[in-house]
């Protein structure tokens, strides 16, 4: 939840938040937006340079009682949070709806009958802040109006369904505010007709008022009768109708259909007969899909003028600084000059419904819309990418982030699609491709296409062919990684009509997340990592932090040591050493397969060596590595292995059913929540009270735990509870752990102090993934012995954990197993101060 006040008094709040609404000054003229890094929590602090709030509109005492007036025994606990005074609906019971007067952050009621519609409107209209199981909240922002109109919302619905679905009316300022928001994003349109640029919009008189702009009208082409480009000035704007999108096809819905899927449809009918009627009872028909009901009616007209290919650039900066950003659209359809690429679902590719509906929001209106889709790790992003070629066919450039990846989507579009293998350039340093044909897809890194250095002969001819040629599609694969300038060279330099970038976390620790917005687009569906892995896409994970207390002597060290040498003490803690060997083993005999991660990579020697595993590192020569990944797949004596950070991305070992992370950088929510990405995609995740594991293993009272705290935010929000471990019962008096006697932790100690200062730091990974995967699972396959990998049968108590452990819970819990758990009871008074502090906080 937002954070609750801290008694500050209403009047000194007020201040703060006026400063917020208040548009800064021109201390960067260029910036589309105004950040005050000084309010980073709060809301609205994006304001649009056309967005004028009141911030007295905000000043709630006028709507009634403010709480400084209110007496009664709660108010207090709610401090400048206390919206008892908004005046309730009657039938406020049956709508799933909060909304925060001061800064519009909405709460969702997750048990409501009708909350899945209302949360496919919230995903539309506003940012997820946090989902777990039955409290959600989000947040309004400009950016995420501006992902709202550009999918077709319009404001007054917008508003009205708001009012519809909450329980207190709308307060004025938020309306005022989604007014303000949405007046000019998404109003106007850059479109590609025929191989003619237009600016497009359904209401004539904003494009009247663009023309008015001597830089926009200079642009302008006007024709005469004969369609020919004439100096004459024509005042009038053409008129056509809105295109409906009616008879565009996404390839891989209906295909491939079985039993199974017949089913799945007759339960899908049912649902959405129960829904409808839900839908009748509460009067909340939520309208998001207001756009297809609008294909039935009659199409709307919309108004345009033309402007010239080379003007292009100049007119989008213009609109941008006027704040009329214009989508981009492409009318792939209807574009003739550049030759369709013959590429299809292979009939047995059947998309997922999740897959399906992040591509109807960017197919919707019969053109693809450029923008960004938001799936959690191991869901199928390549998949979604891949189909997007499929439904515009045309050239298609995807850029990666590594050498690794490249090889991965090239093997993917030969798995899903009928493209021919001639049909697929690769560009990386190694290789230099060109595929055959007019029209065809090239795949390469974005440091290939960015890098402005020195290139090598035929590194600056596949650049010149990149660059001389219009791309239908231009695929941007982990948007969140890339910094901002390689995307602005990326994106200047390649002529696409049509971008979408993927991701699984739009969180970046450097806030720079806001460029993608007009680099890309807007983020056009962002998909709930709860809902995916209760339908069995991606695995239930039941995620766990470890306390190992450090030992006197290692604590003694850690208060006097600097900080790498801290870090280091913290890491070789020997009760940690102990905890790792004594979840392997557990995990081992339950038939797991295990990957403990490192990012120092003196401890992930050191630990692996002493528990006898092996380990992969930058370091590990290529052949190394494949042989121990294929051995950790398929060869039944090698269960775990030990991965540095180059395992963090593009690892898919889908056999690996338990994680657990000695050490890590520092608090990088990113890093964290990709970790856990190599277990969503467990093979195993559809069977009877499957789990995968994941362990956090940090020394208590130090650093670490408060960086262990940070790093687990993103996946909080996305509804894991992660569970406090205090005590691995047994684990005390078990003689065959290591690190047993005095006299070897003192060993160990020693020579954690004589290590050199350049053994410390973390590994420096440049190239993001370098581990890759293994691709040729038929050799590997050969290798195999079948039936050998044994997994033995547990109760599910014994699933959840319950058999050895202790457990306290800090997080919000997600309705997980362990919170069912009777040990569980009375135990999360023990809170660490750090928590208490982070309990508090939130
Ligand atoms: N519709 C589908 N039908 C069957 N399998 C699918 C489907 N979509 C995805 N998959 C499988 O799911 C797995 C994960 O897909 P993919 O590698 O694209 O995930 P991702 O979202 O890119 O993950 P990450 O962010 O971790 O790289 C792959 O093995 C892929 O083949």
């Amino acid at each position: 939840m937002s954070s609750i006040a801290n008694g500050q008094s209403r009047k000194r709040k007020m201040s703060g938040e006026n400063k917020v609404f208040l548009k800064a000054e021109s201390s960067d003229e260029d910036s589309d937006v105004q950040l005050d890094s000084t309010l980073q929590n709060k809301l609205y602090v994006l304001v649009p340079r056309h967005a004028n709030l009141d911030p007295s509109a905000l000043n709630t005492s006028h709507h009634g009682v403010g709480i400084d007036q209110k007496n009664d025994f709660v108010s207090h606990i709610f401090g400048n949070e206390d919206y008892t005074w908004l005046p309730l609906k009657s039938d406020h019971d049956s709508r799933p709806l909060w909304i925060s007067p001061e800064n519009g952050h909405i709460i969702l009621e997750g048990f409501s009958p009708i909350a899945e519609q209302a949360q496919d409107f919230l995903v539309a209209i506003s940012e997820p802040v946090s989902r777990p199981a039955h409290i959600h909240e989000y947040k309004l922002t400009p950016y995420s109006l501006y992902a709202a109109v550009s999918v077709g919302l319009e404001t007054e619905d917008i508003i009205e369904v708001l009012n519809r679905l909450s329980k207190v009316p709308v307060p004025d300022s938020i309306t005022q505010f989604i007014r303000q928001c949405t007046l000019s994003y998404g109003k106007v349109k850059l479109v590609l007709k025929h191989n003619r640029y237009y600016v497009e919009s359904a209401h004539p008189e904003t494009l009247q008022m663009l023309l008015k702009d001597s830089n926009i009208s200079a642009g302008r082409v006007y024709r005469d009768e004969n369609d020919q480009p004439t100096t004459e000035e024509n005042a009038s704007l053409t008129v056509s109708s809105k295109p409906t999108g009616k008879d565009l096809t996404i390839p891989g819905i209906q295909k491939g259909k079985d039993a199974k899927v017949d089913e799945i449809d007759k339960k899908k009918q049912e649902l959405e007969q129960q829904r409808k009627e839900e839908d009748k009872l509460f009067g909340a028909v939520v309208g998001i899909d207001k756009e297809d009901e609008e294909d039935d009616d009659e199409a709307e007209q919309v108004h345009s003028f033309e402007i010239q290919a080379d003007q292009v650039e100049n007119i989008k900066k213009r609109c941008n600084e006027i704040d009329y950003p214009m989508l981009e659209e492409y009318d792939f359809r209807n574009d003739t000059t550049n030759p369709n690429l013959e590429i299809d679902l292979k009939p047995i590719t059947v998309i997922r419904p999740y897959q399906e509906k992040s591509l109807s929001k960017m197919f919707g209106n019969g053109r693809a819309r450029s923008g960004i889709i938001v799936l959690p790790c191991g869901a199928g992003k390549t998949l979604v990418g891949i189909t997007a070629a499929c439904t515009i066919k045309k050239s298609c450039l995807v850029l990666c982030t590594s050498s690794v990846s490249v090889m991965q989507w090239k093997q993917q579009f030969l798995q899903w699609s009928n493209i021919k293998e001639n049909q697929i350039a690769v560009f990386t340093s190694d290789q230099k491709e060109r595929f055959s044909g007019d029209a065809g897809i090239v795949i390469s890194t974005y440091s290939m296409v960015a890098n402005k250095r020195k290139r090598s002969y035929d590194a600056q001819k596949m650049m010149d062919f990149l660059e001389s040629r219009e791309w239908g599609f231009l695929l941007l694969d982990e948007v969140h990684v890339v910094p901002a300038n390689m995307f602005r060279t990326v994106v200047t330099t390649i002529a696409a009509h049509a971008k979408l970038g993927l991701t699984a976390t739009l969180v970046r620790e450097d806030e720079k997340i806001d460029d993608l917005n007009f680099l890309i687009g807007p983020k056009l569906y962002e998909a709930n990592w709860m809902d995916l892995a209760s339908k069995g896409h991606i695995a239930n994970v039941q995620c766990a932090e470890v306390w190992c207390p450090m030992t006197p002597e290692f604590y003694a060290e850690y208060l006097l040591e600097n900080t790498r040498k801290r870090t280091l003490l913290y890491v070789m803690n020997p009760k940690k050493f102990q905890a790792c060997q004594y979840l392997i083993r557990y995990h081992e005999e339950r038939g797991d397969k295990i990957i403990v991660f490192s990012d120092n990579v003196h401890a992930l020697v050191e630990y692996a060596k002493k528990l006898q595993k092996p380990y992969i590192y930058g370091g590990t020569g290529q052949q190394e590595r494949m042989r121990i990944l294929q051995n950790f797949q398929y060869n039944p004596i090698v269960n775990t292995i030990f991965l540095s950070k180059v395992g963090d991305t593009s690892i898919d070992l889908p056999e690996a059913t338990c994680l657990i992370q000695i050490s890590s950088h520092y608090g990088s929510r990113r890093q964290e929540a990709q970790r856990l990405g190599r277990i969503l995609r467990a093979k195993r995740r559809n069977d009877e009270g499957f789990n995968a594991f994941f362990y956090s293993l940090v020394s208590k009272d130090t650093q670490e735990m408060y960086y262990s705290t940070k790093r687990q935010q993103f996946l909080i929000d996305q509804g894991y509870a992660f569970k406090v471990i205090t005590n691995l019962e047994g684990m005390d008096s078990d003689p065959t752990l290591v690190f047993k006697t005095k006299n070897e932790q003192m060993d160990l100690l020693k020579s954690v102090l004589l290590t050199n200062e350049a053994d410390l730091k973390d590994e420096d990974v440049r190239e993001l993934d370098d581990v890759g995967r293994i691709t040729d699972r038929k050799v590997a396959a050969k290798n195999r012995m079948p039936g050998l990998v044994k997994r033995s049968t547990t109760t599910s108590k014994s699933l959840a954990g319950g058999d050895n452990m202790a457990y306290m819970e800090y997080s919000r819990t997600s309705g997980g197993q362990f919170a069912k758990n009777p040990r569980n009871s009375g135990a999360s008074k023990e809170h660490h101060s750090l928590f208490k502090k982070h309990l508090k906080r939130k």
